[in-house]
């Protein structure tokens, strides 16, 4: 019998007739300066000129995915990141359900023992845009080799400060630089993931190719984010940072998050066919965020990266 979270997954399959129409497109996928319809149609079809080109190597973007201004929003509130208390709360409530999900999808695409207590033996893993390392920790414990980057410096030196307190993790190579960077230093991985970061980056589709660059052929990716609807701007704005005060008001621009079409879209034309996506819930009663096919505030999203020669896994 399929269990809930089977059940989930299993709903949540995408077909290709999600995409939407290029009509839709959010004018964020594109440099801002480029707003205009006819300047955003030819990017796409640049976008998929070199897609169909050049499918089994992509090239490294050239476009730097710093934002400024959100990275020293990060910066400044860069001492809290492992107080259970503290604005990454949601983050940490949110971490053994986000880590349900990435078990249950990496162990059934590398045919891992999702019931073994190490079940990432041997997959190496990057965590970019990793904070503190909430992510990175558990992963490494789960027994991968972990790599974590994150832009902000202060971040870096936390996570190696917290990682350093345990053997298990103290192997996390923790590295201040970019997706972008990676990929020009030629680097790979089996399984790219980059959680909560995507709304917070200056370009998201090129960050998006990175992300599929670093990712080896048959590889999987792992984004999470929030979605742009109205429920969202309710909740991961009016409520979290206004009403609950969870996190510092200013943290998130709704103007700034991507649909899960929109997304699916993205990552397809970076090489990257989206499988499954779910949903968080949070559950005010018992404080804890469950996976769901509720998709209109919080989802994740994994896909695989096409192999050299255009196929898939
Ligand atoms: C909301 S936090 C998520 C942290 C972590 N992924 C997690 O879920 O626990 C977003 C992180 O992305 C980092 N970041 C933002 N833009 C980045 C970029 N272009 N490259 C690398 N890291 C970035 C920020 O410094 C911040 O640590
Ligand atoms: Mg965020």
């Amino acid at each position: 019998m399929m269990n809930q979270m089977q059940r989930i997954l299993a709903a949540r399959r995408l077909s290709p007739s999600i995409i939407p129409p290029s009509c839709f497109l959010h004018r964020r996928w594109f440099s801002t300066s480029e707003t205009d319809a006819s300047s955003r149609h030819q990017k796409i079809e640049t976008l998929e000129d070199k897609a169909s080109s050049n499918k089994s190597r992509i090239t490294p973007s050239t476009t730097s995915s710093l934002n400024e201004q959100e990275l020293a929003k990060f910066s400044a509130i860069a001492d809290t990141w492992w107080h259970s208390e503290g604005p990454f709360k949601p983050l940490h409530l949110m971490n053994p359900t986000r880590l349900a999900f990435i078990r249950s999808t990496l162990c059934r695409h590398f045919s891992k023992d999702p019931s073994s207590a190490r079940p990432f033996e041997g997959l190496r893993l990057i965590d970019v845009g990793c904070g503190g390392g909430l992510l990175s920790e558990p992963l490494a414990r789960m027994g991968a080799t972990v790599t974590g980057i994150d832009a902000v410096d202060k971040n870096i030196k936390i996570a190696r400060l917290h990682a350093d307190m345990d053997p298990m993790t103290s192997t996390i190579e923790y590295q201040c630089t970019t997706a972008e960077k990676l990929v020009e230093e030629g680097r790979t991985f089996d399984a790219v993931l980059a959680l909560e970061v995507i709304e917070h980056v200056a370009n998201p589709a090129e960050f998006c190719k990175s992300l599929s660059a670093l990712t080896i052929p048959n590889g999987a990716t792992i984004l999470s984010t929030i979605n742009r609807s109205m429920r969202s701007y309710a909740s991961a704005i009016v409520a979290a940072e206004y009403i609950l005060q969870w996190l510092p008001k200013g943290t998130h621009e709704w103007s700034s998050f991507l649909t899960p079409e929109e997304l699916t879209m993205i990552l397809q034309r970076t090489s990257v066919d989206v499988k499954e996506m779910a949903g968080f819930v949070y559950n005010p009663i018992t404080g804890r965020w469950l996976l769901s096919d509720d998709t209109s505030v919080n989802f994740i999203a994994y896909g695989t990266r096409k192999n050299d020669i255009g196929g898939d896994i």
